[in-house]
């Protein structure tokens, strides 16, 4: 982060330094005339430019680029929208191209389950916008390159952030989107004691701009978004079922996606919006996300560096219902395909909307120390492991999903375990970062 500070702030180092232009004055009076000349000509010219810059200021149009975006900095990314031809990219990726198709925007469509939920819906012949504001969390060229594969795909990703009301209105206006998928968030368990305030921008204010721009708009989308399984936080009683209680968040990333839930409750009943929330359990794949264990993991035993494996405190082993992303989509999917319509118009509700959460979890958890096993095996290379305490940053020991309601509700099934979905993962880690063939069981 402080190294993109300092490139956002280099222009001061262009600044030239004219030494020898600073001469002391030989002749105070005349200075002091110069000086008041020029006071006034600084006058004139400051309130042209003042006018000059009300004047494009009220006349430009709404384009959302802030400097920073969520706490991450903006670096001379193409982040203004608008334009007829930005308009026809819109349309045109919205299209549907089957008379029963949805219409819908995804929000962090360049992210990791964002890009896999786009394509799959691009490919069934459904309308996709994506919206993305591309921010610094983890590796840029990553979500740059998943961006290219959704163009490849017909899916055009508008740059900008779910906290700009404007642009949200703008693509609410040229689009009737049926659906809204709401995957844009700030992910990452740990990070949150680093920089909070991003998960309040994109998890909180965020989503309830989102939530502001849907129930405006008429007729209403119905939305389906991401939570999470770490909503269960402190909870022992497993597996986790939606039934149990999820008031003992382990994180501020926990207490976020908990939030969210009250809020999303809170537009279902006073204005009727269709909601669907999905609560995700550990997702990984190819395309994933550098910042979570399995990929990072992968990274640094393949450069021989140490790996830290956490343990619980009684020396037990942490484990997760690590989940797929071909399952999740399939999730996604039949989410947005069961949604009932809203029932709101012109911001008041006509009458009672559906409100519904799942679990998509794999159900059947995995220690850490399993998956390392794994990935060994994979990679061929033996992993440098230390193991340390499980620090108090979020983390919780276990995570196990109870599927069933998404069974019985949406068909949902998951069905690759994770020394399957590992060898995709690993598959396209080797292809994706060019690493040379060995001889391996991918
Ligand atoms: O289900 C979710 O809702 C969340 O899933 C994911 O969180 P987690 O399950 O915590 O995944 P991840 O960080 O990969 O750690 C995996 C395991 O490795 C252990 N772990 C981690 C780091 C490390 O250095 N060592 C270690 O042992 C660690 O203790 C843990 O047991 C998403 O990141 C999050 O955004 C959210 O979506």
């Amino acid at each position: 982060m402080s190294q993109l500070k300092m490139v956002s702030l280099s222009h001061i180092d262009n600044i030239p330094s004219t030494p020898g232009k600073l001469k002391p004055e030989k002749y105070p009076y005349v200075h002091r005339l110069r000086f008041h000349s020029s006071l006034s000509r600084l006058t004139v010219w400051s309130s042209f430019l003042l006018v000059f810059f009300l004047f494009f200021f009220f006349l430009s149009p709404p384009s959302a680029s802030p400097s920073s975006v969520g706490g991450f900095p903006r670096l001379g990314l193409g982040d203004s929208w608008g334009g007829p031809e930005w308009e026809r990219r819109v349309s045109s990726s919205a299209r549907k191209h089957s008379g029963s198709g949805l219409i819908v925007l995804v929000t962090g469509a360049a992210g990791f389950v964002g890009t896999h939920v786009s394509v799959a819906l691009k490919r069934r012949g459904d309308g996709v916008l994506g919206l993305d504001n591309f921010n610094h969390y983890y590796d840029p060229n990553l979500k740059r390159a998943r961006q290219k594969l959704l163009e490849r795909a017909g899916v055009f990703v508008v740059e900008g952030d779910i906290n700009d009301s404007a642009l949200l209105r703008k693509l609410f206006d040229v689009v009737a989107f049926t659906h809204v998928m709401h995957l844009a968030a700030q992910a990452g368990v740990r990070y949150a004691m680093q920089n909070p305030g991003s998960y309040i921008h994109s998890n909180i204010a965020g989503f309830v701009n989102l939530l502001e721009a849907c129930k405006s708009t008429d007729p209403q989308p119905a939305v389906v978004w991401a939570s999470s399984s770490s909503v269960y936080g402190l909870n022992s009683k497993v597996p986790f079922s939606e039934k149990d209680r999820t008031d003992q968040p382990a994180s501020l990333y926990a207490a976020t996606k908990k939030a969210g839930e009250e809020i999303a409750h809170t537009y279902n009943h006073i204005y009727g919006l269709s909601m669907t929330g999905l609560r995700f359990f550990t997702v990984y794949g190819p395309w994933g996300r550098p910042d979570m264990a399995y990929f990072f993991f992968t990274k640094d035993i393949l450069k021989g560096k140490p790996i830290t494996i956490f343990e619980a405190p009684d020396h037990g082993s942490v484990a997760r219902d690590f989940t797929y992303i071909d399952d999740i989509v399939k999730g996604c999917l039949a989410a947005l395909d069961t949604a009932k319509k809203s029932t709101g118009s012109g911001g008041k509700k006509k009458g009672a909307a559906q409100f519904r959460m799942f679990n998509l979890g794999n159900t059947s958890p995995v220690p850490v120390t399993e998956l390392v096993n794994i990935l060994e095996k994979l990679l061929k290379v033996k992993a440098k492991r230390m193991i340390l305490p499980m620090p108090r940053n979020g983390d919780v020991k276990f995570t196990h999903a109870n599927v069933s309601l998404a069974h019985r509700e949406l068909g949902y099934r998951p069905t690759t375990d994770l020394e399957n979905g590992l060898r995709k993962f690993a598959r396209w880690y080797s292809n994706f970062y060019s690493l040379p063939k060995k001889k391996s069981s991918w």
